[in-house]
């Protein structure tokens, strides 16, 4: 079986809210895809629809080639975290695994090896209902890791997880991918998946905005442009800015220029006799990307494989 989600034509509406309308991208094997979008985007409906709890409008959802619900182990083709809360509070974090282990005909050894993975051995004996959030979203991740799938879905892991536990999750996720899973996970923070996310599938009110490679994208918000450091700022745009370059101050001594290289920058300082501590590629962040993508966007566009013009 392929480790692929196949999203195709995916609609979904409640009522007079159209949640989901005519989504297509594919999370491919062997990398990390975040999943973004604002609030009410439609990324938990779309994740839904994959897994089989919402039906479709229109379109399809495929887990390795097959719908969710025709799977005859689920667990051992999907693993997922969508609802952190969805552990009865009474039940000790080992006992709910092996319960859930049980259920689907899983080996109980796997339940340590879970819990291993998951980061909750110390705490594999309290009841979940003492969990903090964090903790709670690593009792799902420990869950849905447990048939040990080659397709892993994630919504919002990182929601309520502490500096240390979202790294912890990056190199989790990265570690995933690397084995060859295909890994889909879904943040409404673009910074919440930067250095974590190979490849990005944008949406908005439903609709894709951008389905892109992490590296392309901020390549292309760069721009090509150079980050120049100096304390004599004012004199060093006025020097640029005569030689053609558009020059924008940011921080305390960085200035950001377009429409020079590097060389060019340096070459004209030291003419003008104008020290700088530093010249380097300028690099975008992902919220700065993510918002040079969406800002001229009136009605979201649908994009595939390049930035909107
Ligand atoms: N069961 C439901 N009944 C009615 N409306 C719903 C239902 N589920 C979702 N919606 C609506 O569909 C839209 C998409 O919601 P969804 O939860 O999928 O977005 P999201 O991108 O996951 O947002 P968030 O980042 O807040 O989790 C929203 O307008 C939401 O209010």
């Amino acid at each position: 079986m392929d480790a692929t989600i196949e999203v195709r034509g995916l609609s979904k509406r409640y009522g007079p809210t159209t949640a989901v309308d005519g989504l297509t991208f594919t999370v491919a094997p062997g990398r990390v895809t975040g999943f973004v979008g604002p609030n009410g985007a439609g990324k938990s409906t779309t994740m839904r629809m994959i897994m089989g709890l919402d039906r479709p409008d229109a379109g399809t959802a495929l887990v390795g080639g097959r719908s969710y619900r025709s799977l005859r182990t689920p667990l051992c083709r999907l693993g997922a975290l969508l609802d952190a809360s969805a552990v009865h509070p009474a039940r000790r974090a080992r006992d709910h695994l092996r319960w859930l282990a049980h259920a689907n005909g899983l080996p109980v050894r796997r339940v340590d090896e879970v819990i291993e993975l998951a980061g909750l051995t110390g705490a594999a004996g309290r009841r979940a209902g003492g969990f903090s959030l964090g903790m709670r979203q690593r009792l799902g991740i420990a869950a849905a890791l447990l048939g040990d799938p080659p397709v892993l879905m994630f919504d919002e892991p990182v929601n309520g997880l502490d500096p240390d536990g979202i790294a912890w999750m990056r190199g989790l996720l990265r570690s995933l991918a690397g084995e060859g899973r295909a890994v889909l996970v879904s943040s409404h923070l673009m910074s919440e998946l930067e250095g974590g996310a190979d490849h990005l599938v944008m949406i908005g009110r439903g609709r894709l905005i951008a389905d892109i490679g992490v590296g392309e994208l901020l390549d292309a918000a760069s721009g090509g442009r150079v980050e120049l450091r100096t304390a004599r700022r004012q004199e060093a745009m006025t020097v640029l800015a005569h030689a053609g370059a558009t020059v924008t101050a940011h921080g305390t001594d960085a200035v950001t220029v377009a429409g020079l290289d590097s060389e060019r920058i340096i070459a004209l300082l030291t003419g003008a006799g104008v020290t700088f501590s530093g010249v380097a590629a300028y690099r975008a962040s992902l919220e700065e990307a993510y918002m040079e993508l969406t800002r001229d966007a009136v009605e979201f566009q649908a994009v595939t494989g390049r930035v909107a013009p």
